[in-house]
């Protein structure tokens, strides 16, 4: 029945509706016109977006329609042959071009797109805007040996940080266990050379463009972290700026920036602390044998975890705490009278033989700054160590110091360590102490790390505020002793607190080197204690 326009109706449950008067009704013909015509938009808008896709499918199609089911099994089984043989002889360039776009396209329609809507909606991401929901869109998936890469376009009104507050939600959403929120891309731009590199640069500045209102989330599909790295190659002659000490989520290595800088590892007892010390030892050890760098290690748990690598070291100090309070003092002289001779010639120490990068490594560092019983040694150790972090980085002074409890009790110049490394923690709030404010909401969970994950932490990368999660190479015993067989300290590297009696472990046998020919690396007190004892021992140097 034909109802008056405009009329108010009152339904049979009860209900008052509007019948709204219709403006102009549209012939059934017009009708089945627009949709062909939409739909027909549609599938050319896909095609010219997806051209590769298109030109497959349109040469499949003529190939079947001019040689039946041959002609499109026989290219298909010949290019899958191609393909198996391009992974076997070089797999990141195959990840790279065939078959991580390939992954990425599947995994895209297949499993994210599956469950998107359910996924955002349930991990608070969607928001509602004029009574319709709004989700977030994903742009693409990228997927290499073992993470996938989902850039997705945010919806107006959210920024990056609401997605890294859902970052465990994102991770166990998608059915994995690890995830992180990138604001810009994760992944740096290749280096381009050739004949090309030109246009390739050009093609990254769009591909790599910085995208404000995109966010990158990258989910672990396979943790290649549960596997046990491998000591990496030592290098006769280090890149400071570029150590190799641990593997990366995505299996690339990840380097460690000495250079200017000092290093604190915060790890719970157990949690593989020794493993990232040796492995920058590893890392240093072709410029410790060289004369570049000279190692002074203390070890407050009386040589436990260093004693064996003890030829390594320039100076060691694991019994007396008076000999590590000497041994930073002495550190001091050398920042002092580096930073007298290099004030106005350079900003930034360059190392060399005769005037190397010294590193002091500290094993437990709460033992000297907060359990040592004696006041006087404490504060002198304090006052020693806040001098070297605040001055030494510029002159070629480090301290790479570990400890179990970052508390600003414990460890009160926690803030003058600029690269941090957080392993394995017992409480959210240490993550935030070790890595700085916020790392824990931007995916460091290391006080998540499960029983397995020795030597597994959460680095913050160069230039990115999001933590990267990685695993230090595993050094055994029998690595370390070849190592200080293989590298040990130079002559000129004597150890002055042996000398003095302080310490009881002998000075290991060194091997001859060349003196230095220029600039004094020691004040000449220091110096002519060396000097007079390679003359008392026969002139071993
Ligand atoms: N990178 C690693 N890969 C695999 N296992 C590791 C790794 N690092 C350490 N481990 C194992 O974890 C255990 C503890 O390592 P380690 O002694 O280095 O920890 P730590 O944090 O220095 O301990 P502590 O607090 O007692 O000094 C050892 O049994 C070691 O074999």
């Amino acid at each position: 029945m034909r109802r008056p326009r405009g009329e108010v109706v009152l339904t049979s449950a009860g209900d008052l509706v509007v019948m709204r008067p219709k403006r102009f009704e549209l012939p059934w013909w017009a009708v089945v016109l627009g949709l062909i015509g939409r739909w027909s938009w549609r599938l050319t808008w896909w095609c010219l977006r997806h051209p590769i896709t298109t030109t497959l499918a349109v040469v499949a199609v003529w190939l079947y329609a001019e040689f039946g089911w041959a002609g499109v099994v026989v290219p298909l089984a010949l290019a899958a042959m191609l393909a198996g043989v391009w992974r076997w002889r070089h797999a990141a360039s195959w990840w790279a071009w065939c078959g991580g776009p390939l992954l990425g396209a599947f995994r895209q329609v297949f499993v994210y797109r599956r469950t998107w809507r359910e996924a955002m909606t349930l991990c608070g991401l969607s928001r509602k805007y004029e009574h319709q929901i709004v989700l977030p869109k994903l742009l693409s998936v990228r997927c290499d040996e073992a993470l996938d890469v989902l850039a997705i376009r945010m919806v107006r009104g959210q920024n990056p940080l609401d997605f890294q507050k859902a970052t465990a939600n994102l991770a166990y959403a998608f059915g994995r266990r690890h995830a992180r929120v990138y604001s810009e891309r994760p992944d740096d731009p290749p280096a381009r050379d050739g004949r090309l590199a030109w246009a390739l640069r050009l093609v990254d500045r769009v591909r790599y463009r910085d995208r404000p209102t995109v966010v990158y989330v990258v989910l672990v599909r396979t943790d290649a972290l549960r596997k046990l790295v491998k000591p990496f190659p030592v290098a006769e002659l280090p890149d400071f700026t570029k150590l190799p000490l641990a593997m990366r989520e995505d299996l690339r290595t990840w380097h460690l920036h000495l250079l200017a800088t000092h290093v604190l590892i915060g790890g719970a007892t157990r949690r593989g602390k020794g493993s990232v010390l040796w492995s920058l030892v590893r890392a240093l050890a072709g410029g410790i044998s060289s004369g570049l760098v000279r190692l002074w290690v203390i070890d407050p748990k009386g040589g436990m975890e260093f004693a064996m690598g003890r030829p390594l070291f320039a100076r060691f100090a694991c019994k007396s705490f008076e000999a590590m309070a000497d041994l930073l003092d002495e550190a001091v002289t050398v920042m002092r009278e580096r930073q007298g001779r290099l004030a106005g010639h350079v900003r930034v120490h360059t190392p060399t033989t005769s005037d190397p990068l010294i590193v002091v490594v500290i094993d437990e560092m709460a033992a000297l700054t907060a359990y040592l019983q004696d006041g006087e040694l404490r504060k002198r150790i304090a006052g020693s160590l806040g001098l070297l972090l605040s001055q030494g980085a510029g002159v070629g002074v480090l301290v790479v110091a570990a400890l179990q409890d970052p508390r600003k009790e414990v460890l009160p110049f926690r803030d003058l360590f600029p690269t941090r490394i957080a392993l394995g923690l017992t409480e959210e709030s240490q993550v935030d102490m070790v890595l700085g404010d916020g790392a824990r909401d931007r995916g460091a969970l290391a006080d998540q790390m499960p029983r397995w994950a020795k030597g597994v932490g959460y680095v913050i990368l160069d230039g990115t505020p999001e933590p990267m999660r990685v695993r230090f190479s595993y050094i055994s015993d029998d690595d370390i002793r070849q190592l200080a067989t293989t590298h040990p300290a130079p002559a000129d590297a004597a150890d002055i607190l042996a000398q003095v009696r302080r310490e009881t472990a002998p000075e290991p046998v060194r091997p001859p080197v060349q003196r230095r020919t220029s600039g004094p690396l020691l004040p000449d007190s220091l110096l002519n204690i060396l000097d007079q004892d390679n003359r008392d021992n026969g002139g071993a140097s």
